[in-house]
């Protein structure tokens, strides 16, 4: 069972005071979590003074060269329970009462963290040096003010995505609990916050796995052979990055994710997973419902004269010019409460996502934001149009590899993601190479695992199926 840190280390902003009181109890053994414990968020209200949210939760273990030549039938079953059994444990502890997406994001990938299947936590991969580098990062759509954290270099951490959680809720204190108001953060001093705040530390020879080490090993060999690219393109290990992301009875989206980063990356090289708005991203937005949905929802600034000059508008640079008395403004008419002035509420829109791939073209292509700025501000874009546009075969990401997609890594990865549009949550997903670890809760709470594109080993690619099928 998944334990969290003590109790003190729960609560966030609205319970500030206690918080402070119970800073004393860090070092306390770790409780198990439980309703009681769970984190809330500055914006939870009561659940039933809320419309009803049917939370929801995918989870995944990576994308990449997943094939049929790379993974046999019985390491695919495994991988299957393995995903099975975190994801059912962590449906378990959503469907508690007040349970936070923040609380069980971090629940789920606890779990995929000591689950050596993966490239996090227990089963990272290697650096070029033989060391493990250890990058996660978790962000909710709202109720937290720094909204996202990322930890980097960490080689001591047991759970990184807790000291990741933790970073978030401390940041509702005025010094950031210790840790200031920074989003991002690395190395000793945050892994010497973490023994402080009672998070289990571990010596470096815990994270150790064989078959992590020999992947290692041989790399580095065929690469001293010339054989690197080739190796690159027979074996490269399905990336195992893992991550959740959760929409809860509040409305409230964590996106929450963990890695070891790339076989043989150049020690201190950083990945997407630990980059805002490139591996992970979560927001929330709200729609003007009385607006065609078809209108863009931002206005462009006014112009600067200097502007008008260029454009050659010079009524508009005149009347800037010219002294004149300010229109007289009404109230406008949004001020006014929505059922005076008998305009529709606007509608709620959150979004989660997290990825695993190539976290190098992720950083360049700025993914997951991009793909929530595609959604949020392209008329009539769902979350799972604009991800599929960005992660899908053919989509931005493979392009961006030009004439060497296929041949190299460059360019292949998935993305997971939640996304609520007023009180309806969809959970998606795409992928542009052979498949991706992944399981999810449909709306009538149903439990789904898929590796490939259909559930059963025949579907999935023999060779490099870089385009799945
Ligand atoms: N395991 C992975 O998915 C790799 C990760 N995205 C990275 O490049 O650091």
């Amino acid at each position: 069972m998944n334990n969290f840190p003590s109790k003190s280390l729960h609560n966030a902003a609205p319970r500030q005071k206690e918080h402070e009181n119970q800073k004393q109890e860090t070092t306390k053994s770790h409780l198990q979590q439980d309703s009681e414990t769970m984190s809330t968020p500055s914006n939870a209200a009561a659940p039933s003074s809320q419309p009803i949210i049917k939370p929801r939760i995918i989870i995944h273990g990576g994308a990449g060269n997943i094939t049929r030549s790379t993974l046999n039938p019985a390491q695919y079953e495994s991988y299957k329970t393995s995903l099975r059994t975190i994801l059912a444990s962590s449906a378990d502890l959503l469907s508690k009462p007040g349970a936070t997406a923040l609380d069980v994001a971090t629940h789920a990938v606890s779990m995929l963290e000591d689950d050596p299947h993966y490239n996090s936590g227990k089963g990272a991969v290697f650096t070029r040096a033989g060391t493990q580098e250890l990058e996660c990062s978790i962000m909710v759509s709202s109720g937290y003010r720094k909204r996202g954290v990322s930890c980097m270099l960490l080689r001591h951490v047991k759970n990184p995505i807790k000291l990741a959680r933790e970073l978030l809720i401390r940041g509702e204190e005025d010094d950031g609990g210790g840790a200031k108001d920074h989003c991002e953060y690395s190395g000793p001093y945050i892994e010497a916050l973490a023994e402080k705040w009672g998070l289990e530390i571990v010596d470096t020879s815990y994270f150790f796995t064989q078959k992590k080490w020999d992947e290692h090993m041989k790399g580095l060999e065929k690469e001293k052979a010339g054989k690197g690219e080739e190796w690159e393109m027979k074996n490269y290990i399905p990336l195992g990055t893992c991550g959740a992301v959760v929409l809860d009875s509040f409305g409230t989206v964590c996106a929450a994710t963990s890695t070891g980063g790339l076989t043989n990356k150049i020690p201190g090289r950083i990945g997407d997973t630990p980059t805002m708005g490139a591996g992970y991203w979560a927001e929330e937005w709200f729609e003007d419902a009385s607006q065609p949905r078809t209108q863009m929802l931002y206005q462009a600034p006014p112009s600067s004269s200097l502007n008008k000059l260029s454009r050659g508008d010079i009524p508009g640079l005149l009347t800037d010019c010219l002294p004149i008395t300010p229109p007289r403004i009404p109230t406008p008419a949004s001020t006014l409460p929505n059922h005076i002035n008998n305009k529709p509420s606007p509608i709620r829109h959150a979004v989660g996502m997290s990825s695993s791939g190539n976290g190098d073209t992720f950083v360049r292509m700025v993914a997951a934001r991009t793909v929530a700025a595609k959604s949020r501000f392209t008329p009539n874009t769902s979350l799972s149009k604009a991800l599929s546009w960005m992660t899908g075969p053919n989509g931005e990401l493979q392009k961006s590899a030009g004439d060497r997609w296929g041949k190299v890594h460059e360019g292949v990865g998935g993305i997971i993601g939640i996304e609520l549009v007023g009180t309806k949550g969809t959970v998606v997903c795409n992928y542009n190479c052979g498949g991706m670890y992944r399981a999810w809760t449909e709306e009538d709470g149903d439990q789904k695992c898929l590796i490939f594109r259909d559930d059963n080993y025949e579907s999935g690619p023999e060779g490099w199926g870089v385009l799945g099928k």
